[in-house]
């Protein structure tokens, strides 16, 4: 499917959905913590459904109401375990890949095509390391792994993703021994780790840091009964946002920031250097643009997830925009630095791709394209609010949004977007 775009404003009053990162945490956690747990004003979405399907693999009996998850029964570790697809998820199968390590019987993960290219192999070796048998073809899913682990000392590199380390956490304490971490290098995408932390913590775990984001020690201890609401999605926000600056006359945004670690709140210090103002009352965001924004230079390290909703502001910006220490971007979805390079200049911006990141200049004279988002959800989102503002544009796979935006394109049409969907 691909849908046509033609120059739109947008006004009126939207809400912000709620988080994906912290749907995903809350239901394993819920589910590895028991009875009567529940998550409320969870993202129901493709890619958190996912998330619920694997909790259900592993035994776990979980019941949707409305926009809460209950846990009638727990994760039963020891039970058998079928082929687990977590889709297009890489949250999912990271996370997952931890709790089948601790199980006695061999497990196998995999997901969809995109998926199937998503790096794994740090992960594996780290579980190795400690005692599972994980087997792969190329260090991506599909992948096997039979535990169970004992726990110990585990050093992983930080520089692929944070999900990796994420996954470990969650595990350690349910090893007979606990997990002393050691993250090697720089770990990518911190404020991710803290997000798992303050979960755990919820759930009645506690997680020892020894030095931040370098080495942590988790002592065994069992998951306790809680009820945890998941806060707005800073990422999905920063694509509003995004839309609102290019496109918006009066908007509102709907959502209470809270106070839950996120690292792409950093959104708003970015808009503010772009010279917007960002009004922010007790639950709902404001937003004045200027006619053009400025430039500068952006460190999207702990904030990848940003990089398409700030790399399509040069198209309103009169200075290049330069984004650095990003490289794992590439490891997403798609290749993102690659495919927004491809696709933005067709619109008429000057694009220098670098290794770990991009300068976008617009040259002043921006063009109509046919955008090709290649299934990959904040792509296809940036870019159709790309659409917006130049016009008469093609964006492939409107239905990438159920990843993480179900109702994104009928939301946009709602505010005044002319956005026609087509086979
Ligand atoms: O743990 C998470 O919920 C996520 C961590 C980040 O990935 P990396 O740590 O792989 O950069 C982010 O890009 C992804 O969308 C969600
Ligand atoms: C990269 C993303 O998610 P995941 O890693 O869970 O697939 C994303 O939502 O942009």
């Amino acid at each position: 499917m691909k849908c046509k775009v033609e120059k739109s404003k947008i006004s009126g009053i939207v809400s912000c959905p709620a988080n994906k990162s912290y749907t995903h945490r809350a239901i394993f956690l819920a589910a590895l913590a028991g009875k009567n747990s529940r998550v409320d004003n969870i993202l129901l979405s493709a890619d958190t459904i996912a998330t619920i399907d694997a909790c259900k693999k592993f035994g776990a009996e979980i019941e949707i109401e409305n926009s809460s998850i209950i846990v009638k029964n727990p994760i039963k570790i020891g039970t058998n375990v079928p082929e687990i697809n977590t889709e297009n998820s890489g949250t999912t199968i990271r996370i997952a890949a931890g709790i089948a390590s601790l199980f006695s019987d061999e497990i196998t993960l995999t997901g969809d095509s995109s998926l199937q290219k998503r790096p794994m192999q740090s992960l594996l070796d780290a579980l190795t390391s400690i005692g599972a048998q994980c087997y792969s073809t190329d260090g991506k899913p599909p992948i096997r792994i039979k535990g169970k682990i004992l726990g110990g000392d585990v050093t992983i590199p930080g520089n692929f993703s944070s999900q990796f380390i994420s996954s470990l956490l969650i595990c350690a304490p349910l090893t007979e021994k606990g997990i002393n971490l050691a993250i090697e290098g720089n770990l990518v995408s911190k404020p991710y780790l803290d997000a798992t932390i303050a979960v755990m913590r919820t759930f009645g775990v506690s997680v020892q840091t020894l030095i931040p984001y370098k080495k942590y020690n988790i002592a065994p201890q069992i998951y306790k009964e809680a009820t945890f609401t998941v806060p707005i999605d800073f990422s999905s926000l920063a694509l509003l946002l995004s839309a609102t600056t290019l496109n918006g006359e009066e908007i509102t945004i709907k959502g209470n920031i809270g106070n839950l670690p996120q690292g792409d709140e950093v959104f708003i210090d970015i808009l503010e250097q772009l010279g917007v103002s960002v009004i922010i009352d007790d639950d709902e965001i404001k937003i004045k643009s200027p006619e053009k924004l400025n430039g500068g230079k952006f460190d999207l390290s702990n904030s990848p997830d940003l990089l398409p909703p700030l790399s399509i502001l040069a198209l309103k910006s009169s200075k290049p925009i330069e984004i650095i220490n990003v490289k794992h971007a590439r490891l997403k979805e798609t290749d993102r630095i690659a495919i927004i390079t491809r696709e933005i200049t067709k619109l008429g911006i000057t694009i220098q791709e670098k290794e770990d990141g991009m300068i976008l200049e617009s040259s002043g004279k921006l063009n109509s394209a046919e955008l090709n988002a290649e299934n990959d959800h904040r792509l296809f989102m940036a870019f159709c609010i790309a659409g917006m503002y130049v016009g008469d544009c093609t964006v492939t796979d409107p239905e990438s949004v159920k990843v993480s935006y179900p109702n994104f394109v009928e939301e946009m049409k709602r505010l005044g977007a002319k956005i026609q969907v087509t086979k």
